[in-house]
Formats: structure tokens, C-alpha cells, sequence
């Protein structure tokens, strides 16, 4: 029996030793880049491309796969992930993740990751372009003249040069606004409760609090993501601290701006123009807003172009292929231990911590809570062993002595080889057993 365990043992420490992670089939379920599903077949991993699910077949299909690759457009609920019998990893190609449950795929262990920086250019230039459009009326002269009218004097427009533009959120597609929007002369402020006013003065940034920020700005665009301390950020309140006809934009994600006090604020002019890329139901319900003369829209653009979507799709690809061999986890959302644990540094650790995790879980059973371990390793980090191994033997029932030996000293910090010996002493018997882990 006991022997029999530790075949068990062995085959499972020489496992966790290659961090592999299994995906053999996966479901493509928005439009996406086929250079994705390119690199997934020429590593073994089928694909299926089905971007016309409804909710109910999502639901019926997801069985059949461990992997699926989403844009913005499925929404990955609960009820998905809870059918989900077979899914290991959710990948987004893209940004946001506000359409996938992160809590009930953290629930089920289903990894989630994203490309956070593919499209980071495109949503830039994306804004730039709105903020340039409604600056000049450009989409409302170009419908004028579209409908056989030659107007000249209904659009006249403003200039940018001299103008203050407020950025919340001063992350990746933040700072690449405030450069762009420089070079036409504009001022750029900002505020972010995470970057700091040392980091935005590199991108001539001037940081202050909201507070300082509303009755500054010309412009102001938003680019967080939605969480509950950014929704309805600009409402009745904040408008009501903003220049009369500031300009707003929302490029971030539906909801940052309160979409009716927004209509409000264009209605009584206190709000001048706005431009949206995102909705807080996409397609839009709300005309009243869409159809409001002031109002540039698109229908979620931002990453729309070509060299940002073969970007994502590429990156989301070679993301879930360096999983499978092991290499690494880029972009987790909510498998930060994970990220943590393929980290060179850390893997001969975990593999050691799976390994004794093993050992303990043979051993379940037989051992009491007078059992003591005695561990002698070899290798570069005793106190992470120490660690590891304690998460990986928190039965409870153990008393874990950790003895150094052997050349520590000399001991490369990205070890090549870890050596244990477990000695373990029952009740009823002492047991040796020396274990070598290679990486
Ligand atoms: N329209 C599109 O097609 C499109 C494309 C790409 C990204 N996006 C969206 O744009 C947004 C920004 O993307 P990013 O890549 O720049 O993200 P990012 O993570 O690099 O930057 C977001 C910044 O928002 C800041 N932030 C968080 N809470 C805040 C708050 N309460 N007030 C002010 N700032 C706050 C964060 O500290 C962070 O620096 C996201 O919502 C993303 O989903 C939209
Ligand atoms: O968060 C994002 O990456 C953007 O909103 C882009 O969404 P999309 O991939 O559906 O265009």
C-alpha cells in the first residue's frame, strides 16, 4: 500500500516539476484575428470558431471545452461558468474583462487572462479622433453634406490649441491621450488614485484631485475601467462642477459617465459635446441620448482596426500556448498566486512544496498529530521552501522541522536541482525517503 503511494507520489512530483497544464480543445466565441487560432492548432490545441452563439447554446455548448477566447461581446455569467464542467482558462482578447464573472470563475479555479496593452494605440488614437471630431462638428457636417446640403455657418467650431483636456485615469491609454493631445497644444491634467503626480509629470501631466480637476477642464475623458468607485463618476453632481459646455468622452467603458444625467447636461447646455464609444448596454436603448444633436457616437470602436486585433489575437494565442508547456502566465486577471508560482525563481519551490504536498497526502491517514517531519534539503531558499511546504502540508497534523544542509552557500538562486530527504516519524514506524527534483 505504502509503496503503491509512492509510485503515486513520484509520478505526481515529476508532473508538478513541469508545471504543464492541459487544454485540448478550444471555443473561439467573438470575432477575432485567425492568426489566433492559428497558433493554437499548430500546438496541438483544437479550435472551434462559433461567434453566433446565443446565451442558452453558450450554456449547452461549453462542456465540450477547457479553453475559451472572448472579446467584449459574449458574456462569460455565472450560469456559463457553472456549466462549464471541463474549462480551465478563459482568455480575453482584449482589455476589459467586465463581461466575464471573475468571482464564479475564481470560484471554479477557471483562469482568466487578457492582453491588456494590444490595443492600448488604437483606443489612444480612437479618442483623439473623437475629441478632434467634435471639436469641429465634423460627423454632423459630414451628414449635413451627405444629405445633399452645403452648410457653412451650423458647425462652426472651436479650437484645441490653448484648451485644458482632464484625463481620469492616468493608465496605458491615458498617458498615450495626454502625449497626442499635447502636440496640438493642449494642457493635459489628470487624476488617478494609483499612478502618482511624480509618474504623470513624465507625460507633462499635471495631477490633481477631481475636485481641482472639474472646473478646469475643457475636455474631459475618462479612461478606467468600470468598477463601483468609477461608476457614474460624471453625474448631476460633477457636471455641475464643470465648466459650462465642457466637453466629455467616454471611450472607457458605458456607465463611467451616467448616461441620463449626461442627457440632462447636454440638454440644458451645461454639457457642450460628448463623444461615446461604449454604452451601458450595447447596442444603446437610450435614443434620447444617441439622436441628441451634440452627442459623436461609435459603436465600440476603440480597438477596432486591423494591427490592434491581430496584436490581441496573437498575444491571447501564445498566452494560452506558454500555459500549456508551462512557460509562463502573462496577463492573469485572477490567478495572481499562479503568475507567481511559473516565475523562474519560484518554480523549483512550488514543485519542491507539490512534491511534499504529496508526500503528506499519501501519508494521510497514518500519520497523527504526534507525527514530526523532519525535511533536509539542499537548494538555494530554505525559508520559500518553508513556506511552500507549509501551505502544502496545512493538514494541520504535522509538526514540520526544516533542517539546512549541504552547501547552501554556494547555491545558485535559480536552482537547476532540489534535493529532499523526509524522515518521518509515526507512532508507529520511522520512514526515510530522499526525493530529487530537476528542472
Ligand atoms: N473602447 C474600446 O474599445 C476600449 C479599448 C481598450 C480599452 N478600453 C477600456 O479603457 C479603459 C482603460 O484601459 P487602460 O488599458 O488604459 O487601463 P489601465 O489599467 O492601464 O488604466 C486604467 C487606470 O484607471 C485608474 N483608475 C482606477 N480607478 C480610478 C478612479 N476611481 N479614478 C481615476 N482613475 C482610476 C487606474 O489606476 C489605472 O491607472 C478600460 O476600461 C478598458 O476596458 C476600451
Ligand atoms: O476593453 C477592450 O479591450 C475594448 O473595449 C475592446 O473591446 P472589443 O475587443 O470587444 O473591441
Amino acid at each position: 500500500m505504502l509503496i503503491r503511494s509512492f509510485t503515486g507520489i513520484f509520478r505526481t512530483v515529476r508532473n508538478a516539476s513541469n508545471m504543464a497544464f492541459q487544454l485540448k480543445r478550444v471555443l473561439i466565441s467573438d470575432s477575432l484575428d485567425p492568426c489566433c487560432a492559428k497558433i493554437l492548432e499548430s500546438n496541438g490545441i483544437a479550435v472551434d470558431t462559433n461567434t453566433k452563439l446565443t446565451k442558452e447554446q453558450l450554456v449547452a455548448e461549453i462542456p465540450k471545452y477547457d479553453g475559451l477566447i472572448v472579446r467584449s461581446a459574449t458574456k462569460v455569467t455565472a450560469a456559463v461558468i457553472e456549466a462549464a464542467t471541463n474549462l480551465k482558462i478563459i482568455g480575453r482578447a482584449g482589455t476589459g474583462v467586465d463581461n466575464i464573472d471573475l468571482n464564479a470563475s475564481s470560484k471554479k479555479g477557471v483562469i482568466v487572462m487578457n492582453t491588456p496593452s494590444g490595443n492600448t494605440l488604437s483606443a489612444a488614437e480612437h479618442t483623439c479622433a473623437m475629441i478632434c471630431a467634435m471639436s469641429r462638428n465634423i460627423p454632423q457636417a459630414h451628414m449635413s453634406m451627405k444629405s445633399g446640403k452645403w452648410d457653412r455657418k451650423a458647425f462652426m467650431g472651436s479650437e484645441l490649441y490653448g484648451k485644458t483636456l482632464g484625463i481620469i485615469g492616468l493608465g496605458r491609454i491615458g498617458k498615450e491621450v495626454a502625449l497626442r493631445m499635447q502636440s496640438f497644444g493642449m494642457t493635459t491634467i489628470g487624476f488617478d488614485p494609483i499612478i502618482p503626480a511624480s509618474v504623470s509629470a513624465e507625460f507633462n501631466t499635471e495631477w490633481m484631485t477631481l475636485d481641482k480637476l472639474w472646473p478646469l477642464a475643457d475636455y474631459i475623458t475618462v479612461h478606467t475601467p468600470l468598477i463601483p468607485q468609477t461608476k457614474g463618476l460624471l453625474n448631476d453632481e460633477t457636471f455641475g462642477k464643470c465648466k459650462k459646455g465642457v466637453h466629455v468622452l467616454n471611450i472607457a467603458r458605458g456607465g463611467i459617465i451616467d448616461e441620463d444625467a449626461l442627457a440632462r447636461a447636454l440638454k440644458s447646455g451645461q454639457c457642450g459635446g460628448a463623444a461615446l464609444d461604449v454604452f451601458v448596454e450595447e447596442p444603446p436603448t437610450n435614443r434620447d441620448l444617441v439622436d441628441h444633436p451634440n452627442l459623436v457616437a461609435t459603436p465600440h470602436l476603440g480597438a477596432s482596426t486591423a494591427e490592434a486585433q491581430k496584436r490581441v489575437a496573437e498575444e491571447i494565442g501564445q498566452q494560452f500556448v506558454d500555459l500549456v508547456q508551462g512557460k509562463r502566465l502573462e496577463g492573469g486577471v485572477n490567478a495572481m498566486a499562479l503568475s507567481n508560482a511559473l516565475q523562474p525563481g519560484t518554480r523549483p519551490l512550488v514543485a519542491l512544496g507539490q512534491g511534499l504536498g504529496a508526500v503528506a497526502a499519501a501519508l494521510a491517514g497514518k500519520i497523527t498529530n504526534k507525527t514530526t517531519v523532519k525535511i533536509n534539503t539542499y537548494g538555494p531558499d530554505l525559508q520559500s521552501a518553508a513556506s511552500f511546504l507549509g501551505a502544502a502540508v496545512s493538514v494541520g497534523l504535522l509538526k514540520v522541522q526544516i533542517a539546512n544542509s549541504l552547501n547552501l552557500v554556494n547555491a545558485p538562486f535559480y536552482a537547476k536541482e532540489i534535493g529532499v530527504k523526509v524522515r518521518l516519524v509515526t507512532n508507529y514506524y520511522v520512514f526515510w525517503m530522499a526525493l530529487k527534483f530537476s528542472f
